[in-house]
């Protein structure tokens, strides 16, 4: 079997009295998008510096594509696309110059694939860099880390600054990478960044790793709601102890109920009235994702139907 693209034993990082990162035992498989994500401050950027050598942990070890984070750097250099957080660049050259510094330092890539990529993110490359707006600048990391065709793709936070057709484009060359067999480890602090293109997600709290899951094993863990018009009122206890049911709002003939799993037993409970009416609402994952973050996960689908307005609040 392949070696994991990424994987770590205890990956520790203490900056003074800061955990930033926190014995993390993380698997990354050759091949998969995975979706690393966590609010502002979790340890993101740190265990993605760490992976790459740029600082060394304070405890445990890495290993990108079978190699040593640390003593094989160079070699996984070579083998690694990496769009950092925050990308330096030098401010008087232009985008092409950049490029091509950049190209250089790979040994080399191929000019039509940096011509396409160019083109396919509108990238004006005949500017200079201090002239360039944050998109632009995105765009350059996104070039310089694509190029080389590498196979393994390390982007943290790389949507940045980029307007929503770029993120299309972004997410259409993520595919691509995948298909040719790529392996994505992809940053981010909002689910719906990445909830289309990875194969799984891992959360990362307080320099945690406090959950990795198959995106649709998430979904199936949403919260969905049904609302019910009904020919007669119903009493408010109509749905008490049907297998799923999380919550119920009884308004005369309207009820509203939210519920997790297969759908059977609340519309079985349903159907002994007379329906009129029934609409589904989507489910949302934004809102289990969500409460992982506020520290709910023990009860992370019932605690993110119940608030999700202070929970959006918390995260801002
Ligand atoms: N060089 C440093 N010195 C001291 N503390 C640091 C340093 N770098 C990061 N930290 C701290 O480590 C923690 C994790 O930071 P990190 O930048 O890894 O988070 P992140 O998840 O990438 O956040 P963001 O989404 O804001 O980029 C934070 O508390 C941060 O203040």
């Amino acid at each position: 079997m392949a070696d994991p693209a990424i994987l770590t034993h205890s990956l520790t990082k203490k900056y003074g009295a800061v955990t930033a990162v926190h014995e993390m035992d993380l698997e990354v498989k050759t091949g998969e998008v995975f979706g690393f994500l966590g609010p502002n401050g979790a340890g993101k950027s740190t265990t993605i510096r760490t992976l790459l050598d740029q600082i060394r942990p304070t405890v445990g070890s890495a290993t990108i594509l079978g190699l040593d984070s640390h003593t094989d750097s160079l070699a996984i250099r070579r083998r690694v696309g990496y769009v950092p957080g925050d990308l330096a660049l030098y401010p008087n050259l232009t985008g092409r110059e950049t490029i091509r510094y950049f190209a250089r330092l790979r040994g080399g890539v191929e000019q039509a694939v940096v011509d396409e990529l160019a083109q396919r993110l509108q990238a004006d490359l005949t500017k200079k860099v201090k002239d360039y707006s944050t998109g632009n600048r995105q765009k350059i990391g996104l070039i310089q880390a694509f190029m080389h065709r590498p196979e393994l793709l390390i982007l943290d936070e790389p949507n940045a600054g980029l307007d929503p057709l770029m993120q299309q484009e972004f997410l259409t060359l993520l595919a691509e990478a995948r298909e040719r067999g790529s392996t994505v480890f992809l940053s981010s602090h909002t689910l719906s960044e990445v909830e289309r293109i990875a194969d799984r997600v891992g959360i990362i709290r307080d320099g945690r790793l406090i959950v990795v899951e198959r995106i649709d094993d998430l979904k199936r863990k949403a919260v969905r709601r049904l609302d019910f018009e009904f020919a007669q009122p119903l009493a408010a206890d109509t749905f008490a102890g049907v297998t799923g049911v999380r919550e119920v709002t009884v308004d005369g003939t309207h009820v509203h109920i939210s519920y997790e799993g297969p759908v059977t037993d609340v519309l079985r409970a349903a159907t002994t009235y007379e329906v009129l009416n029934l609409t589904s609402r989507e489910e949302d994952l934004e809102e289990i994702f969500l409460a992982y973050y506020r520290g709910d996960e023990a009860d992370a689908v019932g605690e993110a139907s119940a608030s999700q307005a202070e929970s959006t609040n918390h995260v801002r």
